[in-house]
């Protein structure tokens, strides 16, 4: 850690208002008061304090064994002239014509995105709040990049070894087959390209989107018009508006015969409509829209360091205790959680010698969805009820008697009195929600009328669910798959770090009212752990607002009203899960969720004040629904 002689700033005492700073703008508008505050007569007081750190420090950038590397030499050398000229700019502002040193600046920095943005718009900037000549930009300390760049050290992640076999049983390993597609034209039809087959095969879990498996024999009825097998885009390039908030894309790939008029590559070619970098009041950076948006427009992929989990908790903890942000985004989808679901069913029905009745044939495939449906939607009540009502309600003898239940350990009459109790309140609360529902239907529609007991499907609330199977020893196989998917997630878990390397997506800011979301995308990676995650417009976006998406996952980010109807097999709306967060806290829970409730229960107080654990940042998007934090 460096420390430096500093004068202490004055010009963070100044209350005057920025003038607005754009491109085209006169640069003359830039506030000199950093420089014109250097002649006041204080030269004497010279205080000693730590020089903040930045992305650009070194010991940050160590972080990343690859910015320093040849691979990546001359990647990296224009973005550290910027800085150098950004640095230099800060520390020693020009006092003649700072606006030319500007212009220099800011044009430097559009080339140079334009430039890595391979001939697409690039992207403008749009500054109302520039304080001081180096402020014209964004802080230009990282490096641009697309894609993943997957860390050297996970070996794991780039050479996928096949899983044991179990009593004989090969199981469905990490890796779908992506032959590609075959179509014989330019463009794919839905209805025979291949690219469909294997998302069916993929994810016909959960959501209606892709079950088509479900109803015929190898997935795609033929006879059927055009219409009912579309890809997941519409012919503008839009997510089509029946599409499930968060599936899973898979868009055709460099496999495929078709070209790149086919309709079902979009995130490939990357962004295609305007956007700025703009800075805000109080978020830093952010990126808005030029253009006004229709709902389902591809706005661009995170990019950045694939980083193990162990990894990102390490430079988690850099990041808080030393600059106060993060750049981490989890990549933790729904489509992971049901892949890892069926390996444990695959690998207990190969060791019970019953892997055979579910495989080989169209129906028996059939039947190992709807296995790994239930047992996946299962776990996710079982999580969202430990998180919703154990975690939260206190009650620490349900805490620890589901921690005893999570030990294997049989329930003592105490506990099964803890279960009824909570079983009671579970329903309570169900019902309460419920009644809530029916009274907005009936503000829609007047006239509707319902039964008077609620119905299966309108006691969607998880922790019911899950409390409501009458079958102990179910809910007890559900606790032992639960933790053990924890577990394998823990180990499998991919984290992106945009902080060293990433591209604009890095400055989206958070919101509680967000209007992006990120879908997993598979272009010509195959495999199911590393999905690209792809921002898309979550409803209409009006130009000039700026795009944000929740850090705390889709499930807050979605607007459970814009769903569509949910298919039989579907978990009911309210149990949705988040399907991807911004990387939380380095003092995160444990993956064995029980001992996590435990802790944090007991280490509540110290945990709420253990600033450089745990990222408190006040949050300013304004929305009405504000919790009021970034991060969760
Ligand atoms: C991934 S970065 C987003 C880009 C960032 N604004 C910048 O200038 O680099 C996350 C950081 O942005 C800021 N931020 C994002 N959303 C915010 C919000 N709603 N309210 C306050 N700060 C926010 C926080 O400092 C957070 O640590």
């Amino acid at each position: 850690m460096s420390f430096a002689a500093v004068r202490t700033p004055s010009r963070a005492s100044s209350s005057k208002t920025p003038e607005p700073f754009r491109r085209n703008d006169r640069y003359d508008r830039i506030d000199h008061r950093a420089s014109q505050d250097d002649d006041d007569d204080d030269d004497d007081v010279v205080e000693v304090v730590r020089s903040p750190l930045t992305f650009a420090s070194p010991e940050i950038k160590a972080l990343s064994t690859l910015r320093g590397s040849e691979l990546y030499r001359d990647i990296t050398r224009p973005v550290d002239v910027g800085l150098a000229l950004q640095v230099r700019l800060a520390k020693d502002p020009p006092r003649i014509r700072p606006e030319l040193e500007a212009m220099r600046l800011l044009d430097f920095f559009i080339a140079y995105v334009q430039e890595r943005e391979l001939g697409n718009l690039g992207l403008d900037v749009v500054n109302e709040h520039a304080s001081s000549v180096s402020e014209v930009i964004p802080p230009w300390d990282f490096v641009w990049v697309d894609d993943y760049i997957i860390d050297p050290s996970l070996k794991h992640v780039r050479e996928i070894e096949p899983l044991d076999k179990v009593n004989g049983y090969a199981l469905t390993d990490e890796l779908v087959a992506n032959g590609g597609c075959n179509c014989p034209d330019d463009e794919c039809d839905p209805r025979t390209c291949e690219c469909v087959r294997r998302a069916n095969r993929c994810y016909p879990f959960v959501d209606a989107y892709y079950q088509r498996m479900l109803n015929g024999d190898d997935g795609v009825d033929k006879s059927k018009p055009t219409g009912d097998f579309n890809f997941i885009y519409d012919a503008y390039g839009r997510i089509h508006p029946d599409v499930p908030a968060g599936e899973p894309i898979f868009e055709c790939n460099k496999n495929c015969s078709c070209s790149s008029a086919c309709h079902n590559r979009v995130v490939q070619k990357g962004r295609k409509v305007p956007l700025a970098f703009h800075k805000t009041e109080s978020k830093g950076w952010g990126i808005k829209t030029l253009q006004n948006l229709k709902r389902g427009t591809f706005v661009g992929a995170y990019g950045g360091e694939l980083l193990s989990d162990t990894e990102a908790e390490r430079r988690a903890e850099i990041y808080e205790r030393e600059l106060g942000t993060t750049y981490l985004q989890d990549v933790d989808n729904h489509i992971i959680k049901v892949h890892l679901t069926r390996q444990i069913l695959e690998r207990k029905l190969a060791e019970s010698g019953k892997l055979d009745d579910y495989r080989g044939s169209a129906a028996k495939e059939r039947k190992m969805v709807e296995y790994v449906t239930r047992v996946a939607n299962l776990i996710e009540f079982y999580d969202e009820y430990m998180k919703v009502h154990v975690v939260a309600s206190g009650d620490t003898e349900l805490q620890e008697a589901e921690q005893r239940r999570s030990d294997g350990k049989p329930a003592s009459r105490q506990d099964k009195d803890a279960f009824r109790r909570q079983r009671g309140a579970a329903l309570q609360r169900a019902r309460q929600v419920a009644e809530r529902e029916r009274q907005r239907l009936r503000r829609l529609d007047p006239t509707k009328t319902f039964p008077d007991e609620y119905d299966e499907d309108e006691l969607a609330d998880p922790g019911w669910r899950f409390l409501s199977l009458d079958d102990p020893d179910l809910q007890q196989e559900i606790v032992v798959m639960a933790n053990e998917r924890s577990e394998m997630e823990d180990e499998l878990r991919l984290t992106v770090d945009s902080a060293l390397m990433g591209n604009y997506t890095r400055f989206f800011n958070h919101s509680c009212d967000p209007n992006l979301l990120h879908v997993p995308t598979y272009i010509d990676d195959a495999s199911i752990l590393r999905p690209l995650l792809a921002f898309f417009t979550s409803r209409e976006v009006a130009a000039g607002e700026e795009l944000c998406f929740s850090y705390a996952g889709e499930a807050a980010a979605v607007d459970q009203d814009d769903l569509p109807a949910s298919s039989p097999q579907s978990p009911a709306k309210p149990a949705r899960r988040s399907r991807t967060a911004m990387h939380p806290p380095a003092a995160k829970p444990g993956r064995d969720t029980v001992a996590a409730v435990t802790a944090s229960a007991q280490d509540a107080a110290r945990a709420a004040t253990t600033k450089h654990k745990r990222l408190e940042i006040k949050c300013a998007c304004g929305a009405k629904n504000c919790t009021g934090r970034v991060f969760f």
